[in-house]
């Protein structure tokens, strides 16, 4: 799928290469809803051209289905250069006597390359703690795929004027024990709780800042080098309508797509976004 405008420049010191996600949640509700998705999307996306190449023109697509439907899901999408997540993994063992658990193991012999590690709704509805979040981003490098680390403000925190505060925290206690050379592989979501599943985009001045933070302070826990080449995604209700403005953004290098991402055109379009 060819970009439909002129690429983001090459020429500045970190050519970041975009990347877009679409995390299907609990969604949809059979194996033959998620192939007929997954299928839509290899119609609308299907070119070879970005499968291998990490340029900074060529838009990285990732999707993450629930568990069952991930062996289907990436037989659907062979071949035409989008990836497949899991949308989460066990952190605490690899086998063993733990019902109802998925290992790291068994999500990477499917053919994941990435792992959502803290989304919002993990972090309240099943109470993962940024202990816990640590450990499931250790494991993920462990086992050579790629944690997207989620972070982000609730509405009351917004509102107190402590996003920044709170970004920084789950960073530090999130990122602990992360070499500055396996940063490489790690993307974090910027994600404002408030903004998840409400309609309510973040603007985009507002996520740029954010962004920025971000990036700077993990210029503090590692080095500027390393975090000028760190993917930073927004998510939050991104949208066909409001994603050219915010991938236009400098420090904004992908978006992860909630509901968006369950309707194939919708998610095809956030994936051509519109550079500016
Ligand atoms: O993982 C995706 C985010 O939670 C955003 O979801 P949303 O696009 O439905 O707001």
């Amino acid at each position: 799928f060819a970009p439909t405008a002129a690429p983001r420049t090459t020429t500045q010191l970190h050519a970041r290469q975009p990347i877009i996600a679409g995390n299907w949640k609990l969604n949809p509700s059979s194996i033959q809803e998620a192939d007929g998705l997954a299928k839509g999307v290899a119609s609308l996306l299907g070119d070879e051209t970005c499968a291998s190449s990490s340029a900074a023109d060529c838009t990285e697509v990732v999707v993450f289905p629930p568990f069952p439907f991930i062996s289907s899901v990436v037989d659907d999408l062979a071949g035409v250069g989008v990836g497949v997540g899991a949308q989460s993994i066990f952190h605490t063992a690899e086998s063993g006597a733990y019902t109802g658990a998925v290992s790291a193991s068994m999500v990477t012999s499917l053919g994941c390359q990435y792992v959502l590690c803290g989304h919002s709704e993990r972090r309240t509805v099943f109470k993962d703690d940024d202990e816990a979040i640590n450990k499931k981003v250790l494991k993920v490098i462990e086992d050579g795929m790629r944690p997207v680390l989620c972070i982000g403000e609730t509405e009351e925190e917004y509102d107190a004027g402590l996003c920044a505060d709170v970004c920084k925290l789950q960073l530090a206690k999130d990122l602990a024990g992360v070499s500055a050379a396996a940063m490489k592989d790690v993307v974090i979501a910027y994600e404002p709780v408030w903004a998840i599943g409400t309609g309510k985009v973040c603007p985009c001045d507002v996520a740029q800042t954010v962004h920025k933070t971000i990036r700077d302070y993990l210029a503090e826990l590692y080095d500027r080098s390393t975090a000028d080449a760190v993917r930073i995604q927004y998510g939050g209700s991104v949208t066909p309508e409001s994603v050219d403005e915010l991938m236009a953004q400098p420090d904004i290098d992908g978006c992860l797509v909630g509901g968006a991402s369950l309707v194939a055109e919708k998610f095809a379009r956030i994936c051509n976004f519109v550079r500016k």
